[in-house]
């Protein structure tokens, strides 16, 4: 009697039986186990797991890399276990970078949170990283990485970068075409989107919308439009996976990263939102790939056309971004797995950062309504001179009149700035991944792997940066502007700067920032210029919270775990 593998054991035996013969010893089956623990025993089981599940991931990945040199945050004591600090980042991650920004000034630290260690530069080390090539140091390794994209099918964003190159090349270039374009559609959906019809009909009475939900819906018909065109962006379909996508993929990106990375495998199925995931990409390739039959077909036909030998109908004739792409795109780059995963891609970029800024704006003037007689001067003031905001598109000016329009709203964009200023999209950033070792000027070691990140929000809301930085003050920027006549080009909305990084810095800041202040404008004195907007009562005039779900904020994304 000296083992305990009774190799007669028949499959499907529990051990209970296989060890009966041999030993009194009691084993009960491991569900009804756990059930006789008490709470404090099934915490401290709970605790010692995880604690063991980590030190062994840890002991698995360490190797023999050269460690990071700098503090670490947030420890309460030298008993806390590495998991509860990283538990409380997920929730609380807003209060402790304060902390670790009020207490460690100008100091790298690191904070760690439930998948990755950040290390957190000061902002005076930003000019030197943007220096640094994207081989050595990349976006994409930190921001694709969120995602986990090896479980959602999305790791072309790893090799290659056609979703960024077009946006560079072809919509930058071309932005005011495109964005008449995207106000076309803004007009269709207005009527769709808002509750106009029941205003109407109520004789103008107070009426409630979700209005973040409200702008999603319009920026994901102007975005549908530029990107791949009519009929898609009217498919209802189409409009759906846009706004859930990027919802479903970061709640399924979320989850994953709660469990240590060898455990992905048997977790990845059990997530309902992965599985959606994978049905809206399955769904996507379906319109996408219809589209891009269309191109196809269309080859011959447009280059006749551009011969001047055949005329073009209004959809024949359509130059989308995905035409752009599929001319561009290379190898793997224009299947059609990859091109509607791209898509949706694009959407998750694009849609509800646009959505959450312009809820943001709105929240700020609802809570400091004084502002509106401002806003609405200026809005007034150029609807005289070029025409009300929804009536100026497609007037076959490539967007001239447009441009002019954004252009004048000067306090608009300072506006604009000052929201973004106080309630960036992330707490952290700009996020970068090293891809090599790096050595800094003043030696600072950054090991291969580390991510790096900025305190981005705490350097916004700094009172040596911004003179009071708590106070909602919508001109700030415009002054700026209009101090001297060398400052009138900049200061603007879109424009990156060490103290401005709400859409990230450097060559590898948001390639889509003109795109989306452009639209925003467009939306918000479209707002200002036909309604007028409050809170609801119960709100007592105050501004909702922005919530944040790590370094994440979000006013409300409909997040569910499930
Ligand atoms: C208010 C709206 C938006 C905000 C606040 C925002 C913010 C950001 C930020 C912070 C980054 C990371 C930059 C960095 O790491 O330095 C980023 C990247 C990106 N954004 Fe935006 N963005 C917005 C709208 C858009 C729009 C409308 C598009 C597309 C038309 C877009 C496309 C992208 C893409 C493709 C990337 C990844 C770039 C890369 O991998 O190099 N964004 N954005």
């Amino acid at each position: 009697m000296n083992t305990l593998h009774n190799t007669s054991t028949p499959p499907g035996v529990g051990i209970q039986e296989s060890l009966a013969g041999y030993h009194h010893i009691n084993l009960l089956p491991l569900k009804e186990k756990i059930e006789s623990l008490s709470y404090p025993k099934t915490f401290a089981l709970i605790l010692v797991t995880s604690w063991l599940l980590s030190s062994t991931a840890k002991w698995l990945t360490s190797g023999k890399r050269k460690k990071l040199t700098v503090p670490v945050f947030g420890y309460r004591s030298w008993f806390e276990p590495t998991f509860l600090l990283q538990t409380r980042f997920v929730t609380s991650a807003k209060q402790l970078v304060h902390e670790a920004y009020t207490k460690m000034p100008n100091m790298p630290f690191v904070l760690k949170r439930y998948d990755a260690d950040f290390l957190i530069l000061p902002i005076r080390y930003l000019e030197e990283l943007r220096l640094i090539p994207i081989t050595k140091l990349s976006n994409k390794g930190a921001n694709v990485a969120n995602l986990v994209p090896e479980y959602h099918n999305i790791t072309f964003l790893l090799t290659n970068n056609l979703h960024v190159e077009v946006l560079r090349k072809k919509l930058t270039p071309e932005l005011w075409k495109f964005i008449d374009l995207a106000s076309t559609e803004l007009s269709h959906g207005w009527d769709i989107s808002l509750p106009t019809a029941e205003l109407n009909a109520n004789g103008n009475k107070w009426v409630k919308i979700d209005f973040e939900r409200t702008v999603r819906d319009l920026v994901a018909r102007m975005t549908a439009k530029v990107f791949l065109g009519n009929p898609a962006c009217r498919d209802q379909t189409w409009l759906d996976i846009s706004v859930d996508f990027s919802i479903d993929l970061f709640t399924a990106s979320f989850t994953m990263k709660m469990f240590p990375p060898w455990m992905y495998p048997l977790i990845a199925p059990l997530i309902p939102a992965r599985r959606r995931v994978l049905k809206q990409l399955k769904a996507a390739q379906a319109i996408v790939g219809e589209q891009m039959a269309k191109h196809d077909s269309l080859k011959e036909k447009r280059a006749k056309a551009a011969r001047g030998e055949v005329a073009l109908t209004e959809e024949e004739a359509q130059d989308t971004l995905l035409d752009w792409m599929l001319d561009h795109g290379k190898g793997s780059e224009v299947t059609v797995e990859e091109m509607s995963g791209r898509q949706c891609v694009l959407t998750l970029a694009s849609i509800h950062t646009t959505a959450s800024q312009t809820a943001n704006m709105m929240f700020d003037l609802c809570a400091h309504p004084q502002w509106w007689d401002v806003l609405r001067e200026e809005v007034d003031e150029i609807a005289k001179d070029l025409g009300p905001p929804g009536l100026v598109t497609g007037r076959g000016d490539g967007g001239a009149t447009i441009k002019e329009w954004c252009a004048r709203l000067e306090k608009l964009d300072s506006f604009f700035q000052e929201t973004q200023r106080r309630e960036p999209p992330i707490l952290l950033g700009p996020q970068r991944l090293a891809l090599t070792p790096l050595t800094l000027k003043d030696g600072l070691h950054i090991p291969r792997g580390t991510r790096v990140a900025f305190p981005m929000h705490e350097h916004q809301n700094d009172p040596l940066i911004y003179p009071n930085p708590h106070q909602f003050d919508p001109l700030r920027f415009y002054r700026k502007r209009h101090s001297s006549p060398d400052q009138l080009n900049l200061h603007m909305a879109g424009q990156t700067h060490p103290n401005v990084l709400g859409f990230g810095y450097g060559n590898q800041a948001c390639p889509g920032r003109q795109f989306a202040v452009a639209e925003i404008k467009l939306i918000m004195a479209r707002m200002v210029y036909e309604f007028e907007f409050r809170f609801p009562d119960e709100m007592k005039g105050q501004r909702p919270r922005t919530g944040y779900v790590n370094e994440m904020g979000m006013n409300d994304w409909g997040l569910g775990f499930w």
